[in-house]
């Protein structure tokens, strides 16, 4: 009886599919001294065999094995660690032995990791990005139910080619265009166009696709990258000077997102020094910094055909630096760059 049940278990194990969990740190790996904690705790601080311990029922829906790529908190991610991280993931994806990736991280920039593996990975296979809003040490964390989510949506055939996914909150949503929202509450990661779907109880619940290119379909491959050129962000405001402009040129930015107000709108004094970097080789780029998603349009605001400008349309600055640091990996030229960000 113990024999039968044991082959049985063992051929379970052997027919779930396989899941790597490749940990970087941020709040899902934090602790706090209290369990009031909710806010105040260090992040990256449990390592990924704990977090995998902690959630036993992840041995329910995969194979489960564990990588600590970094312990770091995520708003110290540099470009380096991007491609360190993409070109893990890529080396995973190709093994026959690997169905799916979770990456645990911590969701300052989220989004932006989230968005750089949609754009280079080739793989179809489910990669799942996923944090916490509270330490495991807090009342209500919710590090755990999100762990499990991503793990039960990067197991599902279901959901691949979907492009890089976000699990947070009971919610899926494309790495292209979830931004984290509020830094408190659970519910902190949205996408301005709506999640392209639910996960309750370990199962996925589609309700739309992504339209733009990705993964598979994408023309930028980690494998053929070496390096990332810097690419800067300047803030627009009232009162607004072009001294954030000329400095990041000054230390070699081969482009400058402009987190513009309103629709990417630019102050009349900071127009003539960006005329000016664009006119020395540095791509200027107009995004918005509206909180609930913007859309920048050409030639609406500022004339870009005339300048020689480029919008980001619909993604925030941070998002849009990721995609002209990538694209500037492929092209210098303006309107290759333009067809790029409509594309992406
Ligand atoms: N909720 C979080 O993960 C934030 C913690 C930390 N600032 C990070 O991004 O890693």
């Amino acid at each position: 009886m113990l024999v039968v049940s044991c082959i049985t278990s063992l051929s379970a194990f052997a027919a779930q599919p396989n899941v790597v969990i490749l940990a970087t740190g941020g709040t899902i790996a934090g602790a706090g001294a209290e369990a009031t904690n909710s806010a105040t705790y260090q992040a990256a601080k449990v390592p990924v065999d704990k977090l995998i311990a902690g959630v036993p029922e992840l041995a329910k829906v995969a194979n489960v094995r564990g990588e600590q790529v970094f312990q770091i908190a995520s708003e110290s991610f540099t470009n380096e660690h991007l491609l360190t991280l993409g070109k893990r993931v890529s080396a995973l994806v190709k093994q026959s032995d690997v169905d799916g990736i979770v990456i645990t991280h911590g969701t300052d920039t989220l989004e932006e990791t989230a968005y750089f593996l949609n754009l280079v990975i080739k793989s179809d296979k489910p990669i799942v990005l996923v944090g916490s809003m509270r330490p495991g040490t807090a009342m209500s964390a919710d590090g755990m139910l999100n762990l499990y989510n991503a793990v039960a949506a990067a197991a599902a055939t279901d959901a691949r080619g979907k492009g890089v996914l976000v699990a947070m909150n009971d919610e899926l949503n494309s790495g292209r265009d979830v931004s984290k929202m509020i830094n408190i509450q659970t519910g902190a990661f949205k996408s301005p166009w709506g999640p392209l779907g639910m996960i309750v109880e370990g199962k996925n619940y589609w309700f739309r696709l992504p339209a733009k290119r990705h993964t598979v379909n994408s023309e930028f491959d980690i494998d053929k990258i070496s390096s990332l050129p810097l690419v800067g962000v300047a803030y627009g405001h009232g009162n607004v000077a072009d001294t954030a402009y000329k400095a990041l040129a000054a230390k070699g930015a081969k482009a400058i997102i402009h987190a513009g107000t309103g629709n990417g709108s630019v102050a009349a004094p900071v127009v003539p020094a960006l005329r000016e970097l664009r006119g020395q080789g540095v791509h200027i780029i107009r995004s918005s910094h509206v909180n609930a998603g913007g859309f920048v349009l050409r030639n609406a605001e500022q004339p870009d055909d005339k300048y020689d400008w480029l919008v980001a349309h619909d993604l925030n600055p941070q998002k849009a630096r990721i995609l002209a640091t990538v694209a500037l990996t492929a092209t210098n030229d303006s309107k290759e760059l333009q067809r790029i960000f409509w594309e992406y």
